[in-house]
């Protein structure tokens, strides 16, 4: 089957820097995958030459097996971009703007696909307000609304929810799985891991311009080795001999890093031992942040979900 984005060794130059430095990924039909990487780590760079908006260096992309370059048109007309900044033009009501966005692919009878847009992304009670009135949020629904009127095969969201209310993050979500359950793929950059924990089948982990780990999110959580165990004692004193399994000691609890299951039951003796009471006991799994953390070798940008 043909990928529905193929892109093979991608470099991309701005002068000295180079901020894409070779970059393979194939993204198939359907998949619902997230780009990930901290500020800088060149998401949208790559993002703008899979829409056609940037030229690569070296190395070449396809949407839906059309060369982003080559064949440009088709390219463009299989994918939906969700841009990260907020341009939108302040003349026009959001019915408006999603009617002359339609105009762009030579979309004539578009209307009832514009309504259920409208309807899903709650924008009814605005569809005819203009756009210069419209809140922030508001405005990141018009233009998820604009990335979609041509119903493209392939959704490309770039952090489309930073800065959003929970409401709309949530609208957001259900109306994207939907369109990912009716067989549109989803790429999807954010700094919320949770959200990508969430909604993701497979990541790209991005680091200074290269692709550091490519694996299923399961894969991914599975490579972290170990865990970590909260505990809450009394007296709040933890045995010299658990001394080293310590990683913090937060909120009078101590988290202990713990390599495998098998380690409790010493843990557990050493406690008793020492006549330590546990008043509060927590398994906490690593999750895709930990990942991201390891992979990244610092914890710069990773945000918690609001
Ligand atoms: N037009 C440009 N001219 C010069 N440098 C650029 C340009 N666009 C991006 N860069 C640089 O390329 C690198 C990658 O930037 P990019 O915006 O792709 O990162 P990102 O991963 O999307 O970051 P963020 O999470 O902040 O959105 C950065 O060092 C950035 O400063």
């Amino acid at each position: 089957m043909t990928p529905a984005i193929e892109v093979k060794q991608i470099h991309k130059r701005f002068g000295a820097l180079q901020a894409l430095g070779g970059i393979d990924l194939e993204i198939d039909t359907g998949e619902f995958f997230a780009l990930l990487g901290p500020n800088g780590a060149g998401k949208t760079t790559l993002i703008n030459i899979i829409a056609g908006l940037t030229l690569a260096s070296s190395g070449s992309a396809r949407v839906m097996g059309y060369d982003v370059v080559a064949d440009y048109r088709e390219a463009r007309r299989m994918l939906g971009v969700v841009p990260q900044e907020l341009v939108f033009d302040p003349f026009f009501t959001v019915r408006e703007t999603l009617v002359i966005q339609s105009g762009y692919y030579g979309l004539k009878n578009n209307n009832s696909w514009i309504e259920e847009i409208i309807h899903h992304l709650d924008l009814t009670d605005k569809a005819d307000a203009n756009m210069r009135t419209l809140s922030g949020g508001m405005k990141r629904r018009v233009l998820v609304a604009q990335a979609l009127v041509h119903k493209p095969p392939v959704i490309i969201l770039d952090e489309p929810t930073a800065g959003v209310d929970v409401e709309l993050r949530q609208a957001l979500w259900r109306f994207i799985k939907r369109l990912n359950h009716d067989g549109h793929t989803i790429v999807l950059t954010t700094h919320y891991l949770e959200e990508a924990e969430a909604l993701c089948s497979r990541v790209a982990m991005l680091k200074h311009g290269n692709i550091v780990a490519l694996d299923s999110i399961r894969n991914l959580v599975n490579s972290v080795s170990g865990f970590l165990v909260r505990l809450r004692l009394s007296p709040d004193i933890l045995p010299l001999s658990l001394q080293s399994l310590m990683s913090s000691h937060e909120d009078e609890c101590y988290i202990l890093a713990i390599r495998e299951y098998s380690q409790l039951e010493s843990v557990m003796a050493a406690l008793r031992m020492a006549g330590a009471q546990v008043l509060e006991m927590q398994v906490l799994q690593p999750d895709l942040e930990e990942v991201f953390v390891k992979v990244m070798g610092h914890t710069e940008n990773p945000q918690p979900v609001r």
